[in-house]
């Protein structure tokens, strides 16, 4: 059996897979969230690891419980997320810095306008608070327990992948996905940079070896295998089994996460999305084109519970067809900012084109076309930077579940929209990553087992919506200066 243990932000959990990559059992823990201020988003390490050991330990009981064993683990996580932890103490020096977290902002803003175009070079990433950098930085530069073993030379610092191999096996290792998501790794010579390493004043020596992102790690206390290491994003793009140039994955969560397999080409993106990469296994090194979206299934929940539109979201749903379009609402989901192509923290949610005969349905509408529109816009500008034409775009998450929010997505992009039956694609890419290190699976077997769930062809043309929705973005731009 296969355990892919998805360390995420707001729980962790473990996915026991069997010996066909059929799921056998769900083990989660949710932890806490920590905001000591304004936009400053951390987690307790200490919190995390404890999470990690329960879900571990009930994947085994279950396993055992069948008469089988755990024959290997891979690890994927929330990434750019940094521990910073003393390698003689043992000791965790600081609540983990969490990626959503935006205290490292007016660095970040410096840092673009100043380094912008050669961070993105070399890195793939446009400056922003979002990447591990400038919170190692300021670990550095504001904390004295960090400052100390910094001196000492015992510092270390590692994204949460590297934090759990840590502990897991006592290594201190990050794979090449991981390492891509920190702003320091240039993607060109796969090695950290040392001008961005002076840059933010942050020692070679500190940071963890970066092995393949399908490799044996070393063996738990329990004596089991740990063989991958994979940021989520790119562990559902392997999950997706988007194993060929072109393949694109949307994971429709909390926010969503676009990524195209770019193959060996890193493309340079002249609309702001990101180039990362997917994965290197041997001689295998795949990039990939990223996008994100912040607000997705926040925006549902938002219509439940703020606006208390409907009491779940088939609610939302049924009073959505019974108007069946927007009824001239346009609603652009920026609660928290915008994230690609326009990466305006400023930006603001906007509800526009209220007229006396709108109800509540025609703005449920609207904002599930702001939902697809979202992803949608991005699915389009990968096609357009990559030239190539996307034949199916392969969606997972909580949301993609919403078949109306799937058929606008289909009919914006003018593309197949396709749900595999296993929505658990993340933990599925990492297990299924760490049986390919140990040559218990390959590829095409993968392929074999992917089962589709539902395709949704494109019926209608969106566009006319589409570029009246791209006007209402342009005014929700740099609203909250
Ligand atoms: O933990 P998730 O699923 O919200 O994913 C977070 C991403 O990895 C952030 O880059």
């Amino acid at each position: 059996m296969f355990v892919g243990l998805d360390q995420g932000t707001t729980s962790t959990r473990a996915i026991l897979f069997d010996d066909d990559f059929s799921v056998v059992h769900e083990a989660r823990r949710e932890f806490r969230q920590i905001y000591p201020k304004e936009g400053w988003v951390e987690h307790n390490p200490e919190d995390i690891w404890q999470t990690v050991v329960e879900v571990l330990e009930e994947c085994q009981r279950v396993a055992n419980s069948r008469g089988k064993k755990i024959d290997v683990i891979g690890i994927t996580n929330q990434r750019e997320t940094v521990v910073a932890w003393d390698s003689e103490t043992k000791e965790v020096l600081h609540n983990a810095i969490v990626w959503q977290c935006r205290r490292t902002a007016e660095r970040s803003s410096y840092l673009r306008k100043e380094y912008g175009r050669v961070i993105k070079e070399k890195t793939g990433l446009v400056v922003d608070p979002y990447f591990s950098a400038t919170k190692m930085e300021w670990l550095i530069q504001n904390v004295p327990e960090v400052q100390k073993a910094y001196n000492k030379g015992t510092l270390r610092f590692g994204t949460i992948d590297s934090f759990l191999a840590w502990k897991l096996t006592g290594r201190h290792v990050t794979d090449y996905s991981n390492a891509s998501r920190t702003m320091i790794f240039n993607i060109n010579t796969l090695d950290w940079d040392d001008e961005l390493l002076e840059l933010f004043g942050i020692k070679r020596e500190f940071l963890p070896e970066v092995v393949d992102t399908a490799q044996f790690i070393g063996y738990t206390d329990d004596g089991i295998p740990v063989a991958s290491l994979v940021g989520d994003q790119q562990a559902a793009l392997f999950g997706q089994t988007a194993f060929q140039k072109g393949d694109v994955k949307c994971t429709l969560g909390t926010g969503s996460f676009i990524l195209m397999n770019t193959g060996n080409e890193k493309i340079y993106s002249e609309h702001n999305l990101l180039s990362t990469v997917g994965w290197k296994i041997k001689d295998e090194l795949v990039y990939a084109l990223e996008g994100s979206v912040f607000i997705t299934g926040t925006l549902v929940n938002y219509l439940i519970k703020n606006l208390g539109f409907a009491k779940d979201s088939l609610e939302l749903t049924e009073l959505a067809l019974q108007v069946g379009n927007n009824g001239g609402i346009y609603f652009v989901p920026a609660l928290t900012g915008l994230g690609a192509p326009y990466w305006d923290p400023y930006a603001r949610g906007l509800i526009i084109g209220l007229t006396p005969g709108t109800d509540k349905r025609h703005i449920i509408y609207a904002a599930f076309e702001g939902i697809a529109f979202s992803v949608g816009q991005l699915v389009m500008l990968m096609e357009k930077e990559s030239n190539i034409k996307i034949n199916a775009l392969k969606v997972d998450g909580g949301v993609s579940k919403n078949n109306l929010i799937m058929q606008i997505l289909a009919d914006v992009v003018n593309t197949v929209v396709e749900r595999p039956v296993n929505r658990e694609t993340t933990a599925l890419g990492a297990a299924s990553l760490a049986a390919i290190a140990l040559g218990l699976v390959t590829k095409e077997k993968l392929q074999e087992i992917r089962k589709i769930d539902r395709i949704f062809t494109p019926k209608q043309s969106r566009e006319e919506e589409f570029n009246k929705w791209k006007q209402a973005v342009n005014r929700a731009l740099n609203w909250e200066s």
